[in-house]
């Protein structure tokens, strides 16, 4: 915007147009990326919910111990019983559900390890898929996530890929996974598989990784929060914007 009024000052009215273009092009691309948390910011305003705006966000919910211990109870149980499981578990903020090609079926119920092991029974309709845990809330099951193209290892299949596909589209989540033909335990990070897991190691890498966001969260207040996604979000979409021309001209190729 500033070399765009620069550029009108110094009388170069080519430049001037390409950059307010380009000005508008942003704007509208920042609109499109960032709906869903100006959607929320809007409807926090129109609530007229002022004081939440600046206090702890309330979707970035504390994970608890007991989560954790829930969690980790959990694994413990299907992994030693050869349970196939896949759980996606919100780290900063709530994932736009549009990013799953299947979004599942709503449960919104307290996060347990009863809960957890019943759902992934074979024979229950909704074992099939990733579970999605949201705070002390499991939100909801048999949700199909898109498949990183990228594989570990031969010996894994789509269930490890799910999740490192949706941990490396995604920032603000990680997987756990459980394999159902050996028992082993992986967590995803970014697009990465770290495995295989103790339960020990497990517990103690659920706690690193959700434990200082609780701390974050409980200084940084709501509208921050916000400001950090559009940090993340135009970050994303710069780096995408980066990479068009090198994926073009391979394409051309
Ligand atoms: N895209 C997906 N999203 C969510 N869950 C998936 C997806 N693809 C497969 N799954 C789950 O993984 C199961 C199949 O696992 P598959 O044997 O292909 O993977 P795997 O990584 O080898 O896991 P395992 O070691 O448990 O066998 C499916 O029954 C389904 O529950």
């Amino acid at each position: 915007m500033l070399a765009s009024a620069l550029s009108g000052r110094l009388g170069l009215p080519l430049l001037n147009f390409v950059l307010e273009k380009l000005v508008i092009g942003c704007a509208v691309a920042m609109a499109v990326a960032l709906q869903s948390e100006f959607r929320r910011f809007l409807e926090q305003l129109g609530r007229g919910e002022f004081r939440q705006l600046f206090q702890p966000d309330r979707l970035a919910i504390p994970k608890s111990d007991s989560v954790i211990d829930e969690i980790v109870e959990a694994v413990k149980e299907l992994s030693k019983n050869r349970i196939g499981a896949l759980l996606i578990v919100e780290t900063t903020g709530p994932i736009d559900e549009r990013d799953f090609s299947v979004p599942g079926v709503k449960l919104n119920a307290e996060v347990s390890k009863e809960l957890i092991q019943t759902i992934f029974q074979p024979k229950t309709l909704l074992h099939d898929g990733a579970t999605l845990i949201r705070g002390s809330r499991i939100i909801s099951s048999g949700i199909i996530l898109p498949l990183s193209g990228r594989t570990a290892s031969r010996q894994l299949g789509t269930r490890h890929r799910a999740a490192m596909g949706i941990t490396e589209r995604i920032e603000n989540c990680i997987c756990v996974v459980v394999s159902e033909e050996t028992g082993s335990i992986s967590l995803a990070e970014r697009g990465t598989l770290n495995r295989p897991l103790t339960i020990r190691k497990l517990k103690e890498s659920l706690e690193a990784l959700l434990s200082p966001i609780v701390d974050r969260e409980a200084v940084a207040p709501g509208l921050l929060s916000f400001v950090r996604q559009i940090g993340s979000k135009t970050r994303t979409l710069v780096s995408r914007l980066l990479r068009l021309p090198s994926t073009a001209s391979r394409d051309k190729k």
